[in-house]
């Protein structure tokens, strides 16, 4: 018989500051406001693909657990072993499971480290030199530009006539660095201007979503739902008149109602109960606004041992990331977006092993490739989009990944 792998946590005495901690260029994380976790190092990773990917990761996951000792003195959702994972918004491409050699997370008053292997507890250095931010050469392609505003204009004609009722239509944009391209410069930099998103690193994929698409805990399920959007001026006079008409629109209260739909629609038959709020609040970022509607559920006792991996294969994709009706909107999408949105616009976050997490949508994040990095940025598409004013809400979502690499 093989023997088993310890893993341990125990409390830490400081709360150090997660970001600083990470030794390496290619980090996992999931921090918001200073709280989530880190993690480096790399125990085991693996990749899962097809219409099956959450139900093969839950599989390894499970299998993975197996070979664990663990030893938690700390409790609580994500102590003990954690699962970063990062799935493809479409079954073709490829999802990425991370188990890092070692965790730290930060929840309130309580911080605490996870490692795996027999070794003794690492020793944590929160001192690490402030990285430069890098500086990235971004393609300009007109005719890119123009492809995708005919595509905007395309979705709105089979909007019209195909019983189709929303898509999101997805651009993306290269950049290029003279060196190797950190994630962790990104990461502190999107954490210091996006303080209410969810900064992410797994595999390569960096970013800062405002979007949650899930965190369960034991018995409840919640869900940040966002479409709706409006570019931010500077002028905080004017944003707020430009809060007020964003509440007001008719199409982006069309598009937001259509996300909200199907979130509640996915998680309605795990739960006992679930709070819909009658009307979007605005979330105001640094770059945009979004509409916003906070669902949460209470999971019904006779499903105790629903997991993550369960929820999110009905959950995902919303119609945030993809269209309603879902099948149809998926299906436009293969036919007349250019690109491969590969994890962009799927799930990423942490899964622990009890089978609780937290997960957002990867939405304002690139995928890092050595020297250069694919941002992305998708656009709701109902009856009443104009492709001009989507081409400018999408440059207003390209921003948080510009700016932070200057
Ligand atoms: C698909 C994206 O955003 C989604 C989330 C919030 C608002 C959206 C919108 O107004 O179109 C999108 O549905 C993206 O940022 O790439």
């Amino acid at each position: 018989m093989t023997s088993l792998i310890p893993v341990t946590t125990t409390r830490l005495g400081d709360h150090l500051p997660l970001l600083d901690l990470l030794p390496d260029s290619a980090p996992t994380a999931w921090v918001r406001g200073g709280e989530g976790l880190v993690g480096w190092g790399v125990h085991a990773t693996t990749t899962v693909s097809g219409p099956h990917r959450f139900a093969d990761a839950r599989h390894w996951w499970q299998k993975q657990l197996e070979t664990f000792a663990v030893t938690n003195t700390v409790h609580g959702n994500g102590t003990g072993p954690v699962l970063f994972s990062s799935f493809s918004f479409s079954p073709d491409d490829v999802s990425v499971l991370v188990i890092p050699k070692v965790i730290v997370g930060k929840k309130g008053d309580k911080s605490w480290i996870t490692w795996v292997g027999s070794d003794p507890q690492p020793i944590l250095n929160s001192e690490r030199a402030d990285l430069p931010k890098t500086s990235v050469t971004w393609e300009v392609s007109e005719s890119s530009d123009e492809a995708w505003k005919s595509g905007v204009k395309t979705a709105v004609d089979r909007i019209h006539n195909n019983g189709l009722d929303k898509v999101v239509l997805a651009r993306d944009v290269v950049g290029t660095s003279e060196s190797a391209i950190d994630a962790r410069s990104i990461l502190k930099t999107l954490a210091a201007e996006y303080p209410s998103t969810w900064n992410f690193s797994v595999a390569g994929l960096v970013g800062a979503t405002p979007e949650l698409l899930l965190r369960l805990t034991k018995s409840m399920v919640t869900s940040r739902v966002l479409a709706g959007t409006i570019s931010k001026t500077g002028d905080d006079e004017r944003d707020l008149a430009l809060a007020a008409s964003l509440a007001r629109s008719s199409k982006d209260l069309e598009e937001h109602e259509y996300a909200v739909r199907s979130v509640a629609d996915a998680i309605e038959p795990f739960c006992t109960s679930i709070n819909v709020p009658e009307s979007p609040f605005v979330l105001h970022l640094a770059n945009v606004m979004h509409l916003a509607t906070d669902v949460t559920g209470a999971l019904a006792e006779t499903l105790a041992h629903v997991d993550a991996f369960t929820i999110l294969e009905q959950l995902h994709p919303s119609a945030a990331v993809c269209g309603t009706p879902r099948d149809k909107a998926a299906a436009l999408i293969n036919e007349i977006e250019a690109i491969s949105r590969g994890r962009y616009a799927g799930p990423v976050g942490w899964i622990d092993a009890a089978g609780d997490g937290e997960l957002g949508i990867a939405l304002r994040c690139g995928q890092i490739k050595g020297d250069s990095i694919r941002i992305f940025a998708g656009c709701g598409i109902v009856v009443g989009s104009d492709p001009v004013k989507e081409l400018a809400e999408s440059e207003a979502k390209f921003i948080p990944m510009r700016s932070a690499l200057l």
